[in-house]
């Protein structure tokens, strides 16, 4: 397999597939990056300096204290009005939790190719491996494997270890029980700073939950082997996340840039925090006041890299609109009504997202349904 990509028939745990895949441990010792997997010079430029993030202290507000709750939300507004990003300690998590999460995820990413291939994405959907996105998108690769998996709170059944034990059975069993419970975790944070999200722009404090809470989030863990030639490829290219609110750790090898002030500036690895950013969606939710920032993942010459991506979304099909009372403040009503199934839709079936995804977005949704602003 001269060019690395192989397409093969593999039999999927729900059909029998035809996939495009490249095989990552091929990849690791190449030389030189496969064309497919370059990007244009202006994504891949180095990053220039560290990014200050706010460091947000959640814990005096998650024990109900009122003066640090105060603080926090000036400093989150702060943060989200200029660019969508900071950093959350003390937020609750178990240390031990993230650190098992990481240790399941590597058992999964070692796991010989066909055994991945047996749970890759089906086409059009969000759920299982990918390598590459090969199957998908045939140029600008991004250089990372993925496994994703939908999280959502349901009292009769625990559905992230029921996708476990149905797709890659007993010997994942305890993967499946670590990621039910990461999940939870993270939904309960994310429910916590949309409070915090709410006080900060002068809305209800549950206005924002009620969306959330019978919502179907994305669990992403993100695995980029290292890369001879890190200057012409990417883990993840630039994109504003399409979702409300994302919750990541990275590892320690850091590659986390986010683009600011007209320059690539990189979040560096701090074990102890969670990196919170703001996604296009609830950059609607907030009459564009709050910032969908463009970031992406470089690789490393010499170490892989891991993350892990919790992405909060709101249930399919409430309405996605920003509160009245601040559309009335601001004078216009910046973005049309829209549901987050459409935007799903609209990332899965006809747009790779990317820096401009809500933008074309609006433009897609005025142009097949008109409505008005
Ligand atoms: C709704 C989603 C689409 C992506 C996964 C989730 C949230 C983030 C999106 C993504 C990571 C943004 C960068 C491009 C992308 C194609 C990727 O590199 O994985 C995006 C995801 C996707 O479409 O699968
Ligand atoms: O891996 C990372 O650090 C970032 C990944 C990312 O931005 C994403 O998956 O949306
Ligand atoms: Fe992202």
């Amino acid at each position: 397999m001269d060019s690395g990509l192989c397409l093969v028939s593999s039999l999927n745990h729900h059909q029998d597939v035809q996939t495009c895949f490249f095989d990552p441990s091929w990849l690791r010792v190449q030389p030189q990056v496969p064309m497919s997997f370059v990007w244009p010079k202006e994504c891949v430029v180095d990053a220039n300096g560290e990014f200050q993030t706010p460091l947000v202290d959640l814990g005096g507000f998650l024990r109900g204290d009122d003066k640090a709750t105060h603080r926090v939300v000036k400093l989150i507004r702060k943060a989200c009005s200029t660019h969508g990003f900071f950093q959350v300690i003390n937020h609750g998590v178990d240390p031990l939790l993230i650190h098992e999460a990481y240790d399941q995820m590597d058992a999964f990413f070692k796991l010989p190719i066909h055994r991945k291939l047996c749970v890759c994405k089906t086409p059009g959907s969000l759920w299982g491996y990918s390598g590459a996105h090969a199957d998908r998108f045939s140029s600008k690769l991004p250089w990372k494997e993925t496994f994703s998996f939908p999280f959502h709170d349901n009292i009769l059944q625990p559905v992230v270890n029921n996708f476990f034990k149905s797709t890659l059975g007993k010997d994942f069993e305890q993967a499946g029980v670590a990621f039910q419970k990461y999940c939870e975790a993270m939904k309960e944070l994310g429910m916590k700073l949309l409070e915090l999200l709410a006080i900060s722009l002068g809305v209800d404090k549950l206005h924002y939950k009620k969306l959330f809470e019978d919502g179907c989030s994305i669990m992403r863990c993100n695995y980029y082997p290292s890369c001879q030639q890190p200057s012409l490829a990417l883990g993840t290219g630039p994109h504003c996340d399409p979702t409300s609110l994302t919750i990541l750790h990275q590892d320690q090898v850091g590659g986390l840039d986010v683009f600011a002030d007209n320059r690539w500036q990189t979040i560096p690895p701090r074990p102890d925090a969670l990196v919170i950013n703001i996604g296009d969606t609830f950059m609607a939710l907030s009459n564009g006041r709050y910032k969908s920032c463009v970031h992406r993942a470089v690789v490393n010459k010499y170490k892989e890299r891991r993350s892990l991506a919790f992405f909060l979304c709101p249930k399919e099909d409430k309405v996605v609109r920003a509160p009245e009372d601040i559309v009335r403040k601001d004078g216009t009503k910046q973005y049309p009504d829209f549901t987050w199934s459409n935007l799903l839709e609209f990332t899965q079936k006809y747009y790779r997202a990317d820096e401009a995804t809500l933008q074309n977005f609006t433009k897609w949704l005025q142009s097949s349904k008109p409505q008005t602003l």
